[in-house]
């Protein structure tokens, strides 16, 4: 059964989800797209074949859709999964879930409401190789008990409208969300540490430190750097009470030679997550269990709440999660 997708958004992730579901991704095609910008829709809907409508809804009604991915900016995100959800139709909503713990925790509600799980969050990570073999080594306690995690996040440049505040929200929000998988555990506060800014940073506070805690007391410092000038670097390191394992950057092309080894980094998150992204879609569309629920989507909106408040204040904020409504997948 070819499952009929309807994208909502069509910039530069939504492009590269339209192109993916329609030559990559088996058993599906792109039957519908809508982006306010309509010459964009157009150039990136018309060659895959798919209906340009003219709103958000006229998508998520379309008879001719299955299912919604949603990848419009993020502060309209919870009210475009809430309408996928009262049309019954399942989403796959790019990170973040909502923009706030309020407005997540309401699609969570929502969607227990439907007994089913229908909304998946695009924590790409979760489907990424380097990522999975870490999660396999901490899943069979190859590292005894994890004590602490070490975490890099850097974008080479930030567009000129990017905040401060974007890289948490926008980036280190996937530090948050990884480092609740691969521990599975809540993270219960977080602390914003002030750092010396870039001279290249336009303003930002870049790079900044965070330090997360989980409720079982590991410790998760994190560097987001989003105009480190040099290229795209994700990595980590989990430090346990009888070895260590990490996240290196893919060594592919490596080249050594009199005078020394370079190894080329990837330009950005399209080509380090390629095939990340590729097997997130895929097994959307083939309805496998497993990547980023909606209860993961509002934790970790949660989690970048608080870093938030700790980046206006300075101080060390809390987490307070709600109780999970009953039949909320978890
Ligand atoms: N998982 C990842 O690694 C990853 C990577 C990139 C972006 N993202 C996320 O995807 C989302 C989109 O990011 P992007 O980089 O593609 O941004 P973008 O600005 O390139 O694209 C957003 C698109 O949404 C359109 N848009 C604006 N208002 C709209 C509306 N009301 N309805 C429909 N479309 C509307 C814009 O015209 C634009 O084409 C963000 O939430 C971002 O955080 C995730
Ligand atoms: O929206 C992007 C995207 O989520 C990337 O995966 C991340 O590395 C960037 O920092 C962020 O700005």
């Amino acid at each position: 059964m070819t499952v009929k997708v309807g994208v909502i958004g069509t910039g530069s992730i939504g492009a590269e989800h339209v192109r993916r579901l329609a030559q990559q991704v088996s058993g599906a095609e792109v039957t519908a797209v809508f982006d306010v910008d309509r010459e964009r829709a157009i150039e990136v809907g018309a060659p895959v074949g798919a209906a340009v409508h003219f709103a958000a809804h006229d998508v998520i009604d379309d008879p001719a859709v299955d299912a919604v991915l949603i990848a419009s900016p993020g502060d309209l995100h919870a009210e475009q999964v809430l309408a996928c959800l009262a049309a019954g139709k399942p989403v796959l909503c790019e990170k973040p879930l909502a923009t706030t713990a309020e407005s997540a925790l309401k699609v969570v509600e929502a969607e227990a409401a439907h007994g089913r799980s229908l909304v998946r969050v695009g924590f790409m990570r979760r489907h990424d190789f380097g990522y999975r073999q870490v999660k396999a080594v901490l899943d069979g306690g190859g590292i005894g008990e994890p004590l602490l995690m070490h975490c890099v996040h850097r974008n080479a440049s930030a567009p000129s409208w990017f905040t401060s505040e974007m890289s948490l929200t926008d980036s280190v929000v996937h530090e948050i969300d990884a480092a609740r998988w691969l521990l599975g555990a809540e993270i219960v506060a977080a602390t914003v540490v002030a750092v010396k800014s870039s001279p290249l940073a336009g303003g930002l506070r870049d790079p900044q430190i965070v330090i997360l805690e989980t409720a079982g007391g590991v410790v998760i410092e994190v560097e987001s750097f989003v105009n480190c000038q040099y290229g795209y670097e994700v990595r980590c390191e989990v430090v346990g009470s009888t070895g260590t394992v990490s996240l290196d950057t893919p060594s592919t092309g490596a080249v050594t030679r009199s005078g020394g080894r370079t190894q080329p980094l990837p330009d950005d998150w399209r080509t380090r997550f390629g095939q990340a992204y590729l097997d997130e879609l895929q097994a959307w569309v083939d309805g496998r269990p497993g990547g980023a629920t909606a209860w993961d989507g509002y934790a970790a909106t949660a989690v970048a709440e608080a870093c938030l408040r700790s980046l206006a204040t300075g101080a060390r904020s809390t987490v307070a999660l709600a109780d999970a409504p009953t039949g909320s997948p978890q």
